[in-house]
């Protein structure tokens, strides 16, 4: 079957790539009013990464190598060797780099696209708050010190006022931003990066990863088997040829198998899920800062609707921009996509329908927003959230509609925020990883019997 697999003729080909998932293949495209019986919208708080970038230079460096990877391959099949479809061979055959060293980490059109075309839809589904019933100065957008992140600001702001990009006033990034890029001031979080990538390198020498590389090299005419390398960047390119113009196949897909391309995503996935979210009690405890903003920001809005407020009312649409690693903390520490059993190198035949997977919640442009209501029957204040403009079941609300105070409740720790843990010696500060333990418990296991 592997065999005759060819991409150009597969009429539904996989397309879930991992944190570089193209947007549009994940949102929820109905886009009608969304009404809650006897409660209106008073806010938005939204948080997004950017849309659709370039690669950073030293993937795209890497990239160029694929020229020559590409000529091999052609002539493996001259030779009778591969077992590319000819159609799939062609289109390898006209395939070229585009993108250069000097747009590393860009926003591309795709990109801005994804952003604005979020912000009509967003409007579209609450009209109330969001088509035009509020001046622009009752709307905050903030973003990091990046191209992309500042980029895609001000194509979702476009997008959401009709108006020209540079018509939309949008303040400067902060330094430093305590809300958006708090990740990297943290000393205990940023020592922990490789030990980090544990798991997802013992998945790598795994019985699924083997066969993957086999089955790509033989697929590809190599009598030899290809480094993880040379296949993780043939992943890399077909995810991003096919994020960057999404109507067309890259033909590096091909290379892959259904099979195999989930196995590549469930690495990401144990890269991601220990690095920056449940595989870590480092990384849910880190995802405060933005919690806290938005319990704030609702309470803010909660005091405002009493008739005594004299100050200010805070802002209809609080809009964040900023990178992938802050978007899962925040998940994390709301609690969200939180599996029952943790993703691990030796158990994705179980994790088949895992919550947490990048490719639904880290793709490009993924995004969290929360809407604030105030109702005229039952609780007083709600909230609901939207997961790539997906209702999220949160535990203990209904039907996503969460009451205001159970939130507050089931969030106070996170409202405390304390980062003190940043600031401990990193190397007893975090808890050791799962892998760490293992092996710890091991050697302690082994000098006990020794002893005997
Ligand atoms: O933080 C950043 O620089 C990148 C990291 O991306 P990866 O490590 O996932 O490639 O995230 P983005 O800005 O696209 O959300």
């Amino acid at each position: 079957q592997d065999d005759q697999y060819c991409l150009a003729r597969d009429q539904y080909p996989y397309l879930y790539f991992g944190p570089k998932t193209a947007y549009e293949r994940v949102y929820d495209h109905k886009d009608s009013p969304q009404n809650v019986p006897y409660c209106r919208p008073l806010t938005l708080w939204f948080m997004g990464r950017p849309g659709t970038r370039a690669p950073d230079q030293e993937t795209i460096r890497k990239m160029q190598s694929l020229t020559g990877l590409k000529a091999r391959i052609l002539r493996n099949h001259e030779g009778h060797g591969g077992r590319l479809c000819p159609e799939d061979l062609a289109a390898l055959s006209r395939w070229h780099l585009n993108v250069t060293e000097d747009k590393a980490l860009w926003l591309t059109g795709q990109g801005q696209a994804d952003l604005s075309f979020l912000a009509r839809r967003l409007k579209r589904r609450l009209p109330e708050l969001l088509n035009n019933t509020y001046p622009a100065n009752r709307f905050k957008f903030r973003h990091t010190s990046s191209q992309r992140t500042q980029e895609s600001a001000e194509a979702f702001a476009s997008g959401l006022f009709d108006r020209n990009r540079n018509e939309v006033e949008i303040s400067p990034p902060m330094h430093n931003d305590p809300v958006l890029q708090f990740d990297e001031m943290c000393p205990s979080w940023t020592a922990n990066g490789a030990r980090a990538m544990a798991e997802a390198e013992l998945f790598e020498k795994g019985p699924e990863m083997e066969q993957t590389i086999t089955r790509v090299s033989r697929r590809l005419g190599f009598n030899y088997n290809l480094s993880m390398d040379n296949i993780d960047l043939m992943w890399e390119m077909c995810r991003y040829d096919k994020a960057w113009k999404y109507v067309s196949l890259s033909p590096w897909c091909a290379a892959f198998t259904e099979d195999d391309l989930k196995v590549m995503e469930y690495r990401a996935d144990l890269q991601y899920y220990y690095r920056y979210s449940y595989g870590d009690q480092l990384n849910v405890d880190l995802g405060c800062p933005p919690v806290k903003d938005m319990l704030d920001h609702f309470s803010r809005m909660e005091m405002a609707t009493d008739e005594a407020y004299e100050n200010i009312p805070p802002p209809v649409g609080v809009f964040y921009f900023t990178h992938d690693a802050v978007l899962h903390m925040m998940l994390a520490a709301l609690g969200v996509e939180r599996d029952a059993i943790p993703l691990m190198a030796n158990n994705m035949d179980q994790q088949t329908k895992r919550l947490f997977r990048t490719s639904y919640i880290g793709s490009f442009a993924a995004n969290l927003a929360a809407v604030f209501y105030h109702c005229d029957q039952g609780e007083k204040h709600r909230v609901m959230f939207y997961l790539r403009e997906r209702i999220v079941d949160m535990e203990g609300c209904q039907v996503g509609l969460c009451s205001w105070s159970h939130l507050r409740t089931r969030l106070r720790k996170a409202q405390v925020c304390s980062l003190k843990f940043c600031n401990a010696n990193a190397a007893t500060a975090v808890a050791p990883s799962r892998t760490a333990l293992l092996a710890a418990l091991g050697v302690a296991v082994v000098a006990a019997l020794a002893s005997l």
